[in-house]
């Protein structure tokens, strides 16, 4: 695997019972970059995203076969622990989903405390520099004690986001995370994942082409469990090689 690569998938097959819903994925995620995963309804877009992280499991009769490699080791193998995976691999889901009995500080540092940190200055820096990275310290640096569910969709988003960087891990998995928000709000998450980036791998599964042209570096195109096509954005949205990733961003299919 090249040092640019930070996630290779190979030969990913997900089945549910005996449906057949992710067919036989290669891919691989450069570091500091980001992907989208579009194509229409039913095609295993969350399937897949799920299986980065392996929260698919969490589904009874679900399960998946291939390599997906993180700091070389296979994550699927059955001796990786999945909560310590998940520090590794963040999730931010469509809703926003804070843990309504925690302030905004709360929300963020959790992670942390769970893996035993208690030191109270060490826990406020990491709270102020994600909320930063999260675009949202200045918003709620003077209530940061009030409850996460106080805030605004787009403001929760954020937090989310804020709460996944504190654990620092190396990958983000978004499935939609702007569809549930107004068009003000999903821009900011757009600029935010844009400026993670830097330090981040993002894969994020949209509806939303524009949004995939706009911001991903990289995008795979999947239809009924296949990957169609993966390459560069600039690629697949203005010269794409297959005749249906062709007819899915100019809206004769899907
Ligand atoms: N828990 C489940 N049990 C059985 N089948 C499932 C389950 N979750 C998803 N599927 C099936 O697997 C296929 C892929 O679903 P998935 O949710 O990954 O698609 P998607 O591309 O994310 O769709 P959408 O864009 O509508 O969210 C679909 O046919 C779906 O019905």
């Amino acid at each position: 695997m090249s040092n640019d690569i930070v996630l290779e998938v190979k030969n990913l097959n997900v089945w549910y019972e005996d449906f057949h819903a992710v067919k036989g994925v290669s891919v691989s995620y450069p570091k500091k970059s980001i992907s989208a995963i579009i194509g229409p309804s039913g095609c295993g877009k969350s399937t897949f995203l799920r299986c980065l992280n392996r929260i698919y499991e969490e589904v009874p009769g679900a399960r998946a076969t291939g390599e997906i490699i993180l700091e070389g080791r296979n994550i699927l193998d059955k001796g990786v622990d999945p909560v310590e995976l998940r520090r590794r691999i963040g999730m931010v889901f469509q809703k926003p989903n804070p843990f309504p009995s925690m302030s905004i500080y709360e929300n963020v540092v959790i992670g942390l405390k769970l893996q035993g940190i208690k030191d109270k200055s060490y826990l406020m820096n990491v709270a102020e520099q994600c909320l930063r990275k999260a675009a949202l310290w200045d918003e709620v640096k003077d209530k940061l004690h009030q409850l996460g569910t106080s805030l605004s969709g787009g403001q929760q988003q954020r937090l989310c986001i804020a709460r996944a960087l504190a654990v620092n891990p190396p990958v983000l998995l978004m499935d939609e995370p702007t569809s549930a928000l107004d068009p003000i709000a999903s821009a900011k998450i757009e600029d935010l994942m844009s400026e993670l980036k830097k330090e981040y791998t993002v894969i994020v599964v949209t509806h939303n082409m524009q949004q995939a042209a706009r911001i991903a570096d990289y995008t795979s195109f999947f239809v009924l469990g296949d990957l169609i096509e993966h390459g560069l954005s600039s690629d697949i949205f203005t010269n794409p090689k297959q005749k249906k990733t062709e007819d899915y961003i100019t809206g004769r299919f899907g």
